[in-house]
């Protein structure tokens, strides 16, 4: 963990971006999100619930940055960085040797019968290869191909496992792998290609 806040610092990152309160703003936002996949919602509270986010998105708008000045690029001490359209993870170590971490889908990742939707699923692969990727490379990384295997169902609101790692690097093509357990049980498992991107490139 430490050593990918050293290399974001390096990098000029800043994990004080957004603020001492930013982390619990993101949390009140999965709570929301959470309680929107399965809410059924009277008509009256549907209308009252309309009313109050609309005010909040009006006085978020005023604090809307581009992508670039975002905290999530730098919030490397919160849930997935405080990225929203993640599922929270916390990184326990990270260096070029790989990526281990623990991971929690919520209802608001639910596919069905209690379980991750696949897709959701994913999504975690794909960050976490990145960030495999990118520890490994000394550099950002791309995803140019991610496959997954489905191994046996992941539950929600249960820490789970995830290891990624490069198994190596080809010029700028780094092959990676990782694998989700809950507990000893395998739930999925991925491998991928990440390019380095060269330098200026879109
Ligand atoms: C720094 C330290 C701290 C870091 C701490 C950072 C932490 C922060 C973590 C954030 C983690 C975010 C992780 C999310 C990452 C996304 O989700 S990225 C978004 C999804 N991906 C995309 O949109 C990619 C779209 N595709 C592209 O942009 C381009 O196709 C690519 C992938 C950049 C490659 O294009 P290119 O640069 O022109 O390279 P190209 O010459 O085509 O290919 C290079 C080589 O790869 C091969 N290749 C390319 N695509 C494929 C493929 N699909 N299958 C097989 N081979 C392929 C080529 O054949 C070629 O092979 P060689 O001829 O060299 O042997």
């Amino acid at each position: 963990m430490s050593e990918l806040i050293n290399a974001r610092e390096e990098r000029g990152a800043d994990i004080s971006r957004g603020g001492p309160y930013y982390g619990e703003l993101i949390e009140q936002v999965r709570g929301l999100m959470d309680r929107a996949r399965l809410v059924s919602p009277t008509d009256e509270l549907a209308l009252d619930a309309i009313g109050i986010l609309k005010q909040l998105n009006d006085k978020l708008d005023a604090a809307v940055v581009n992508e670039w000045s975002t905290p999530t690029w730098t919030r490397f001490d919160l849930p997935a960085r405080g990225n929203i359209t993640l599922p929270p993870f916390m990184i326990d170590h990270a260096d070029s040797s790989g990526v281990d971490a623990r991971l929690t889908f919520r209802n608001y990742h639910l596919g069905g019968n209690n379980a991750a939707h696949g897709g959701q699923v994913a999504v975690g692969f794909d960050d976490l290869l990145g960030m495999a990727a990118a520890m490994h490379a000394g550099s950002i990384t791309r995803t140019a191909s991610l496959t997954v295997d489905y191994r046996s169902v992941t539950p929600l609101n249960t820490e789970l496992k995830v290891r990624a790692w490069a198994e190596r690097q080809e010029g700028r093509k780094v092959f990676v792998r990782a694998t989700l357990h809950d507990g000893d049980r395998l739930c999925a498992e991925a491998h991928g290609l990440f390019i380095v991107l060269k330098p200026g490139q879109a």
